[in-house]
């Protein structure tokens, strides 16, 4: 049993510390929103974030003290919109117990910097390799607020360190394995939401199974790709984290990724998917710098270019598709 506390209580991070909780760990929430401070602690219910769970586990509060928040932990989860990350975190620098160990929920690519979420994190709270771990896989957080049974892996270079925290949060209906790949996990988590707004994109405008299928596949090459260049074990892209999330985010109206590309698919313009959407569509600002590490490491993007048309320059689900694809015949 550990003391974790959860940085961010979004939809993710709410359902995540739910599963700690479940796993007999004492957990605590911290958000900057006093509605969902209170919420959590006095109510145990998150009506904003994640108003399915009607009642959170006693053994999970909140606070909006960041000092509190961290003071005990023995582990530390960040779960926060990708983009903010870096600005949420430098708040947290020289709180966090120094034995701790630092984990990522977070699946986005920092737009203005090109950076993955590990060297966000370690970057910003100037943490070490060992004590740095990525956690990535098919989670939709809804399933398993519901308690369905799924399951995650746990990247970290040490591997002790990834089995603690893969000890902390395996529950009868939640299974982690582990991994010393942090970049792997980190690029099939980002990219795979790029491809999910594709994905999503082509079923709102009408098209069927096969029209997915081709999109998910050449994704996945994409992002193969572009993470061994990158530095990751391409085994990583046939597991959970890869293969595995692509076909849980791209099959399900539950992903904001999905229903974002959807909504672009029925006609809706950038602005008004933004303004329908529930929760945070990391894709969205991860597609540029999905095109801008392509180019770094000199490897063809062109889903990720594609959807970057899409977003920046408004073109259409069929110019979208045709620019999956260049002149000629090449091999598969
Ligand atoms: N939902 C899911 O199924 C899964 C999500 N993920 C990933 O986990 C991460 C979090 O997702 P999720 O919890 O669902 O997202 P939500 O959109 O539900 O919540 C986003 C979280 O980020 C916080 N946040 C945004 N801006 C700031 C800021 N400036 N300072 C502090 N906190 C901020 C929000 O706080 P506030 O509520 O106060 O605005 C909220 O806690 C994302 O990277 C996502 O890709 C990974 C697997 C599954
Ligand atoms: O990452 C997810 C499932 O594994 C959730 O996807 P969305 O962020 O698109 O909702």
């Amino acid at each position: 049993m550990a003391n974790v506390t959860v940085l961010g209580a979004g939809a993710w991070g709410t359902a995540f510390g739910q599963v700690l909780a479940d796993a007999g760990n004492n957990v605590t929430m911290w958000a900057i929103e006093p509605e969902i401070v209170e919420g959590i602690r006095d109510h145990h219910h998150n009506g904003v974030r994640l108003p399915s769970v009607e009642t959170l586990p006693s053994n999970m509060t909140a606070t909006g003290d960041r000092a509190e928040a961290v003071a005990n932990a023995d582990i530390v989860i960040v779960a926060i919109a990708a983009q903010f990350a870096r600005v949420a975190l430098t708040e947290f620098k020289g709180l966090i117990p120094e034995t701790a160990l630092v984990a990522s929920l977070m699946k986005g690519i920092e737009r203005t910097t090109g950076k993955r979420m590990d060297e966000v994190v370690m970057e910003t709270l100037d943490l070490p390799a060992e004590r740095f771990a990525a956690i990535s896989g098919p989670n939709l957080s809804k399933q398993i607020a519901d308690r369905e049974p799924a399951a995650t892996v746990v990247g970290c270079a040490n591997i002790d360190n990834a089995r603690t925290i893969a000890t902390a949060c395996t529950t009868d209906y939640f299974r982690a394995f582990v991994t010393r790949d942090v970049i792997g996990l980190e690029m099939c988590g980002s990219l795979k939401n790029v491809v999910a707004l594709a994905v999503g994109m082509a079923r709102g405008a009408g098209y069927g199974e096969n029209t997915a299928a081709m999109i998910e596949t050449r994704g996945l090459a994409e992002l193969t790709a572009l993470g061994e260049a990158a530095g990751a074990d391409p085994k990583t892209f046939a597991g959970l984290a890869g293969v595995g999330d692509l076909i849980a985010t791209c099959g399900s109206p539950l992903s904001r990724n999905y229903t974002f590309g959807s909504n672009l698919g029925k006609g809706l313009s950038v602005e008004e998917a933004t303004k329908v959407s529930n929760g945070v569509a990391e894709g969205v600002p991860t597609t540029d710098a999905v095109v801008a590490l392509g180019k770094q490491y000199g490897v063809p993007t062109p889903l990720a270019t594609a959807m970057s048309h899409v977003l920046d320059d408004g073109i259409s689900c069929a110019q979208m598709l045709s620019e999956l694809f260049g002149e000629g015949i090449t091999e598969e």
